[in-house]
């Protein structure tokens, strides 16, 4: 059996649970495809985060980010936890506001914020706007003038760092279209420029140095240098560093392969990390933030899939056919990441053969999973893919017009309905006719 799965997610019937509750019955129920969250995993992991600073007794926050996963359910939990939230878009905000989620502990990223977008931000409240490029500083002082508004901010910095990942993901890299270099003196002249800003107020620096990392020295070299900077700064402008956001990027297990720690426990080094280097230095140590996402969610998801045809390639390989793919999954032919699957309606029994699980969409490079051993399946299967929950439903497309899945939140065996499927009358609400008239 896959050794992801826990003994106690078998039931009676023999099929996996989530969240207590039977993984057939909900493929019945809902259809599918539909994501699964195991909502008690989401909180566990929220809650170890949360321990960890509080064991080390530093202030904090815990910013979820929130483009790994967003709905308005989800936006509603990590509310009751008491998290900040890591947004990047009006779409981010707007879903969250609406969730009841306060303005005041969203932080508001993005490389190329426009005008509407940080307005919408100031006027809201937003918590933090997270500056990262020099135009943006001006953007937001023109519309802190027009909005007679003040707000806190964060220079987001790249600081050198290369974190071993796939080379999409990577952004703490000199070459990286994100936030303002250290090297050649940008972000001390962001800095300079902040201080003399009276509507904004510097409350710290940003680094998120990459995602899906296993490593920790990246993120011992970033607390570093986070740190060395705050002493600098302090010693040239007399500026005391309040924050300092770390980012997320906690790799997370997708495969029986992958080994890596626990994303608590990465941040327990970069606390240590930092405290240790602002008492070498002499300076307070400044609240420390997070970001994760993809280690709040990730492994809290599962694709749920009905299995439908076969091609069998004499002498090379069987393809498995399911009614999803890279429409709600797009990272294995993004970044050829890897997954694995259990047979949802016998997750126990043996493994005969190995074949690539392949999405539905009209694409060759549509395989969700390239080598899965597999008992034998029929049609009508329900399939599991693992780990699902970060980056999958958030990066979904309408390829194909196949509509987006639904998703459901399971917790003690009780299953709750919190985005519905998409219908293609969803889709065909945004055309009008040919001659411009509404259909
Ligand atoms: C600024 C920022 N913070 C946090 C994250 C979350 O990263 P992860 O989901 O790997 O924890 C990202 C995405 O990589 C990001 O760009
Ligand atoms: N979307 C990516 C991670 C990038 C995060 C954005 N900074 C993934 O699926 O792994």
């Amino acid at each position: 059996m896959n050794e992801q799965i826990e003994n106690n997610q078998i039931n009676s019937a023999g099929h996996l649970t989530i969240g207590g509750c039977d993984a057939v019955e909900l493929a019945n129920e809902f259809g599918t495809p539909v994501l699964v969250y195991d909502t008690a995993a989401i909180k566990t992991q929220i809650r170890h985060f949360q321990e960890v600073f509080t064991q080390n007794d530093v202030d904090y926050a815990v910013c979820y980010a929130s483009k790994a996963f967003a709905n308005t359910a989800m936006y509603q939990l990590v509310n009751q936890m008491d998290c900040h939230i890591d947004v990047v878009s009006e779409g981010e905000m707007k879903m969250a506001m609406h969730a009841g989620f306060p303005a005041s502990r969203m932080t508001f990223h993005g490389n190329n914020k426009s005008a509407e977008e940080l307005r919408l931000a100031v006027t809201s409240g937003i918590g933090v706007i997270a500056l990262d490029n020099f135009h943006e500083i001006q953007l937001l002082s023109q519309i802190l003038e027009e909005t007679n508004q003040q707000v806190d901010v964060i220079l987001r910095i790249t600081p050198g760092i290369s974190a071993h990942t796939h080379e999409y993901i990577q952004t703490g890299q000199v070459d990286s279209k994100f936030g303002f270099d250290l090297e050649s003196g940008q972000a001390e002249e962001a800095l300079q420029l902040v201080l003399k800003e009276e509507r904004m107020n510097m409350l710290g620096v940003h680094a998120h140095i990459g995602s899906q990392i296993f490593e920790l020295a990246g993120f011992e070299g970033e607390g570093e240098k986070l740190v060395d900077l705050a002493a600098s700064w302090e010693k040239k402008y007399g500026y005391q560093t309040k924050v300092l956001n770390v980012g997320g990027g906690f790799g997370i297990r997708y495969t029986s392969d992958d080994r890596p720690l626990a994303p608590q426990d990465f941040v327990n080094t970069i606390i240590k990390t930092i405290k240790a280097r602002t008492s070498e230095l002499g300076i307070a140590t400044p609240a420390i933030w997070i970001e994760p996402g993809r280690s709040i969610v990730g492994p809290a998801g599962y694709s749920l899939y009905t299995v439908g045809s076969r091609k069998d390639v004499p002498g090379i390989r069987s393809y498995l056919a399911v009614d999803g793919g890279m429409g709600d999954n797009i990272r294995p032919a993004l970044y050829d990441a890897k997954y694995e699957a259990v047979l949802a309606n016998n997750p126990a029994a043996e493994a005969v053969e190995t074949v690539h699980v392949a999405g539905k969409f009209c694409e060759s490079g549509d395989i969700l999973i390239q080598e899965q051993a597999l008992p034998a399946t029929k049609p009508g299967d329900i399939l599991a893919v693992l780990n699902t929950g970060a980056y999958g439903y958030s990066m979904a497309s309408n390829y194909n017009l196949n509509p987006k899945p639904a998703i459901v939140f399971a917790e003690n065996g009780k299953a709750t309905l919190v985005t519905r499927r998409e219908r293609i009358e969803d889709l065909e609400a945004l055309d009008f006719n040919l001659d411009g008239s509404s259909n």
